[in-house]
């Protein structure tokens, strides 16, 4: 179901008049969209578009200025402690406890999260994301993209029915980032979670997304399937769309 079609009583993810003001910069101006159970949606934009700005109010990492933000139904201004523990994030701006292994980290965050067999789950996850050699590491000792994956099996560590990405694979090789898009995948088949994911990368939101959202100068200017957009455009894939919009071209302007 399009995010733009979907009842937002039936959505995971409402969002309404959602808005962050920082004295005279709007970060985030009266943003509106409802993201279907089970659907991988997408959150595109240029550097300063209000993405993570986004992405923080929806967790209710943020306070917005104006707006309703509903995550399963929970109003996440004055219920955010009923949904937490059935959703996790991952983002290159949020960084763990940097003396602290990798065991010690994913052991905190996996009591913090209720988990009945907090080793067990470590042990799949390590496993998943090829974190063996690192356990017994100090998270501060790490390159970016070993954070980045160690950041990814926190965000899976309660099995989030909602999972909410910034940049997901930014720091990573091909290869590795390939894999993760993989797992990414499979986790969602699996689980039929809810994922939303702010990306740069134009081929990753093409083979991950059910959905897009696209955001200029604090607004969602234009949503759809992947290939609703392509065809909107006139276009071949998603990077030629994303810069005719990032550029202020209208659909229809485009031969
Ligand atoms: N704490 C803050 N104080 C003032 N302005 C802020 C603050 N945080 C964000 N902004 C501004 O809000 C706007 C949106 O920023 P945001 O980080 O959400 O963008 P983004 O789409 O995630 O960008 P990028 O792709 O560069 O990560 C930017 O103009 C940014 O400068």
């Amino acid at each position: 179901m399009p995010a733009s079609a979907s009842p937002l009583r039936a959505a995971a993810i409402e969002v309404r008049g959602l808005t962050k003001r920082y004295g005279d910069v709007v970060a985030v101006d009266g943003v509106g969209f409802g993201i279907a159970h089970g659907t991988v949606c997408a959150l595109l934009g240029g550097n300063g578009a209000g993405k993570t700005t986004t992405l923080a109010m929806l967790l209710g990492l943020l306070e917005p200025s104006a707006g309703e933000v509903r995550v399963l139904g929970a109003d996440m201004r004055r219920e955010r402690h009923r949904v937490l523990s059935r959703m996790n994030f991952s983002s290159p701006y949020v960084d763990l406890p940097q003396r602290l292994t990798v065991r010690e980290n994913l052991t905190v965050f996996g009591h913090l999260y209720g988990l009945a067999d907090v080793r067990r789950r470590i042990e799949e996850l390590a496993e998943l994301f090829d974190l063996g050699p690192l356990l017994h590491r100090p998270h501060g000792t790490l390159s970016a993209g070993q954070r980045t994956r160690v950041g990814l099996a926190k965000a899976l560590l309660n099995r989030p029915e909602v999972l909410l990405l910034d940049e997901p694979t930014a720091s990573l090789d091909p290869d590795t980032a390939d894999r993760l898009r993989g797992l990414l995948l499979q986790y969602r088949r699996e689980s039929g979670a809810t994922i939303l994911l702010a990306s740069h990368n134009m081929p990753e939101v093409e083979r991950l997304c059910d959905q897009v959202l696209m955001m200029r100068a604090g607004s969602i200017v234009d949503r759809g399937t992947p290939r609703e957009l392509l065809a909107r455009y006139g276009r071949r894939d998603l990077e030629e769309v994303f810069l005719d919009i990032a550029r202020g071209r209208r659909a229809e302007a485009v031969p």
